[in-house]
């Protein structure tokens, strides 16, 4: 059987129209959904196989991308929200009746990616955001439970997918942060 990444990558990876609008983010309760507004289409999305991004049921990886913060508006049931970690570098907000993460916002304005909301595509009520791209933090998902031994068949899953494993960030966005860094120490 060919191992679960993630539902909305497990038939095959959907290219985003190129131009996407924005849309509504839904979380999954039947009573008072959480409903999140978004401007404009997402970056950097990718596949994440960390404890701390969300799942959905059943998949080994969570599928994030992000979003200028001031493009993310709370539209309704907003008094569901309660932050999962409050001293996590990202903040992420989860509606407290399904647990679904809604959005993660950093609050650190020196961090490289202070500005920048994370969201979970899949969330979007519309079709044609922007695809993921690669795969980070791969090597954490056997910190959920998945075997040491199932690495190989889950990177050569990714690569079939052209979602490219890394143990960390992708080399763009390691470089960028090294780069804030570099910056931050000279100046
Ligand atoms: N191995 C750790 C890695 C956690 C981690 O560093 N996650 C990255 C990718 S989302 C991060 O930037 N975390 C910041 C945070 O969670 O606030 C785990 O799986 O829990
Ligand atoms: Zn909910
Ligand atoms: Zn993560």
């Amino acid at each position: 059987m060919t191992v679960h990444i993630h539902p909305s990558v497990d038939n095959g990876v959907k290219q985003g129209s190129g131009h996407f609008a924005g849309g509504t983010l839904v979380c999954k309760c039947h009573d008072r959904p959480v409903k999140v507004g978004i401007k404009g289409d997402v970056a950097h999305n990718h596949a994440c196989g960390c404890t701390k991004c969300w799942k959905p049921s059943g998949a080994n990886f969570s599928v994030v991308a992000v979003v200028p913060r001031q493009n993310v508006t709370v539209l309704e049931n907003g008094d569901k929200l309660k932050i999962v970690d409050a001293s996590a570098v990202i903040q992420r907000y989860a509606c407290t009746g399904c647990g679904t993460h809604m959005y993660g916002r950093i609050e650190n304005t020196g961090h490289p990616f202070y500005g920048l909301d994370f969201i979970h595509p899949e969330l979007f009520q519309e079709q044609g955001s922007a695809a993921p791209g690669f795969a980070a933090f791969v090597s954490s998902v056997i910190e959920s439970g998945v075997k040491p031994e199932q690495m190989g068949e889950i990177r050569a899953r990714l690569k079939e997918l052209g979602l490219e494993p890394y143990d960390c960030l992708s080399p763009a966005l390691m470089d960028a942060i090294a780069t804030h860094v570099a910056k931050a120490k000279a100046a």
